[in-house]
């Protein structure tokens, strides 16, 4: 079943601007959905929506998965609890064998977190146990906010491992991943927000290697030269090799854009 977001548009007040505005989204089983876009502009109020955690003020989220893991960018580590505590109670009220607690603390390297209390927790180490609560109810529907920010090397080259097993078993993965540490997924697609609306792009970024295994395809653009460095510098931003070739005739200049 594919999960479809239809014409949403949000905004937090009525007197607030639009964040979003007509946003579509397919979300099939096993998709890997890598959300990008510059600061502010509107990545983490699109997860909080798809994971449930906002409603859309207009248009509609269907068929969500039942079970959903949503990991903040920043998690709220208030709770007087220890780590270990805190896991096991996540995991009862999710109905999940409170073993998994400990699985996840030890995939996640966090073993030496468990006697620690919630408000001690670093800023990374807190990181660490969004995620987990996020992954120990076996999610249907796995929504990540920015979480390789801040992470430890290990734990960096475990999640995209982790991320690929929940698609693996049909389950769908939304994740905001500006630094790109996904690159390796096979079958991510890539969707930017930019003006309160969501488009997909090409995931190929034959310029730092990160995806050459890719095909490559050469377009060429004519683009007028007062806009020609900030096209430029979008189509990077999205990971796009860009080179300038020179100026066609007096006031344009021809680009040769190379992705996918
Ligand atoms: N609780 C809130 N109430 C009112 N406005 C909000 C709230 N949360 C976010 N916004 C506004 O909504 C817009 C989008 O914010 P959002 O956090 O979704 O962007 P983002 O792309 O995730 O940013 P970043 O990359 O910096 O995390 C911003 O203008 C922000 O100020």
């Amino acid at each position: 079943m594919t999960m479809r977001v239809a014409n949403l548009s949000f905004r937090y007040g009525r007197r607030d601007p639009w964040v979003l505005s007509g946003v579509e989204l397919g979300l099939g089983a096993g998709d890997v959905i890598e959300i990008i876009g510059i600061n502010g502009t509107g990545k983490s109020t699109l997860l909080r929506l798809i994971a449930g955690l906002l409603r859309p003020v207009r248009g509609t989220i269907e068929d969500r998965p039942g079970v959903v893991g949503y990991a903040p960018e920043r998690f709220p580590a208030g709770q007087p609890f220890t780590v270990a505590a805190y896991l096991r109670h996540i995991a009862a009220v999710r109905g999940v064998d409170p073993r998994s607690a400990e699985e996840w603390s030890e995939r996640l390297g966090m073993d030496h977190l468990l006697g620690q209390l919630l408000p001690d927790l670093s800023k990374g180490s807190a990181h660490k146990v969004g995620l987990a609560q996020a992954l120990l109810c076996r999610p249907g529907l796995l929504v990540l906010d920015e979480p390789f920010a801040g992470l430890d090397a290990a734990t960096r080259d475990e999640l995209p491992r982790v991320v690929d097993e929940v698609a693996g078993r049909g389950g769908i993965v939304v994740v905001s991943d500006h630094q790109g540490d996904l690159r390796a997924l096979p079958g991510r697609r890539r969707h930017e927000v930019r003006d309160g609306t969501l488009r997909e792009v090409p995931v190929a970024a034959p310029d730092d290697g990160s995806d050459v295994a890719e095909p490559v395809t050469m377009l060429e653009v004519s683009v007028v030269t007062s806009k020609a460095a900030d096209l430029a510098e979008r189509l990077r931003a999205e990971g796009h090799g860009v080179r300038t070739v020179g100026t066609a005739r007096p006031g344009r200049t021809t680009g040769t854009v190379v992705g996918q």
